[in-house]
C-alpha cells in the first residue's frame, strides 16, 4: 500500500533501538520514513529491511556523489534493498546523474524513485560564496535542476521556498522539500524553511520532517497533528 500523505519522517537517530522506537509510534498509513547517514552507518542495510517489512516505504538518503560508475553501482545497490527513493547530489554532473538513471532503467519491478539534491537547506547566500559559488542560492537550484531533467531524474530535494520558481521551470520534477518547521518550532540548523502547509502550497510534493516529530515530547500526536493540519 503507498502512503496517502506527504510526511516522511526522517528517522535520524545513533541507534537501532531508538529508530524503531519512534517507527512504532509511526503509523505507515499516514507517513514514510527516512533513513540517512547516520542511522545507516550504525546499522546497515538490516535496518531498512526491517522497517519494510513493517510495512513503511522507505527513502534511502545517503546523498551519493561519486563518479558516475561508483554513484550508479550504489543506487543499483539501494534498489535491489527494495527503497522507495533514494538520492543523489545533482553537483555531481549530467553523465552521474545519467549514469544511475540508465541502471535503474535495467532493473526488472519497481524502481525507486531517484531524486537529485540541489542546495542543501542548511546553505544560505555566504554558505555558496565560500565554495566558490558567487549566486543566490535559488539561482544554483534553477541550475541544477535543469541538469536534473535532462538526465531523466523523477524529482528534486531542496527547499519549498524554492518550490514556486522550480514548478514553474521544472514541472515534471517531483519536489521533496526538508527545512519545514511548524510555527513555533525551533530553527535548529537549518536556514531555508517553510511551515507545512506553506511548502505544499508553494509546491512541495512531499514534506521531509525530522525533529519537530521525533523529538516531540509525544511523536505520535505530533505526526497527527500534521496530518490534520494538511487535509
Ligand atoms: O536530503 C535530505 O533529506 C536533506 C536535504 C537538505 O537539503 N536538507 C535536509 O535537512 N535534509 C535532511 O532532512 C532532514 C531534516 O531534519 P530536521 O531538520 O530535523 O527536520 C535531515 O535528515 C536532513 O539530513
Amino acid at each position: 500500500m503507498s502512503c496517502p500523505t506527504p510526511i516522511i519522517v526522517a528517522l535520524d537517530f545513533p541507534s537501532r533501538e531508538a529508530a524503531l522506537d519512534l517507527a512504532a509510534r509511526l503509523d505507515p498509513a499516514q507517513c514514510r520514513v527516512k533513513v540517512g547517514k547516520e542511522l545507516f552507518t550504525r546499522c546497515g542495510p538490516e535496518i531498512v529491511e526491517t522497517l519494510q517489512a513493517q510495512g513503511f516505504e522507505v527513502f534511502l538518503d545517503l546523498k551519493f556523489h561519486d563518479i558516475p560508475n561508483t554513484t550508479a553501482m550504489a543506487v543499483k545497490a539501494a534498489a535491489e534493498l527494495g527503497v522507495w527513493m533514494v538520492n543523489v547530489h545533482c553537483s555531481g554532473g549530467l553523465r552521474m546523474m545519467r549514469a544511475c538513471r540508465e541502471t535503474l532503467d535495467g532493473i526488472a519491478g519497481r524502481r525507486p524513485l531517484l531524486i537529485g539534491v540541489t542546495v542543501l537547506t542548511s546553505m544560505e547566500r555566504e554558505d555558496l560564496a565560500g565554495i566558490g559559488l558567487d549566486v543566490e542560492p535559488q539561482q544554483q537550484v534553477l541550475r541544477l535542476a535543469a541538469l536534473a531533467e535532462q538526465a531523466g531524474l523523477d524529482g528534486l530535494v531542496c527547499s519549498a521556498q524554492e518550490a514556486p520558481a522550480l514548478k514553474a521551470a521544472q514541472p515534471r520534477l517531483q519536489l521533496v522539500t526538508p527545512g519545514i518547521r511548524p510555527a513555533g518550532s525551533a530553527q535548529d540548523d537549518q536556514r531555508r524553511i517553510l511551515t507545512p502547509r506553506q511548502a505544499l502550497e508553494a509546491g512541495s510534493d512531499y514534506l521531509v520532517i525530522g525533529r519537530p516529530i521525533s523529538q516531540a515530547a509525544d511523536p505520535a500526536r505530533a505526526l497527527a497533528a500534521l496530518v490534520a493540519e494538511l487535509r
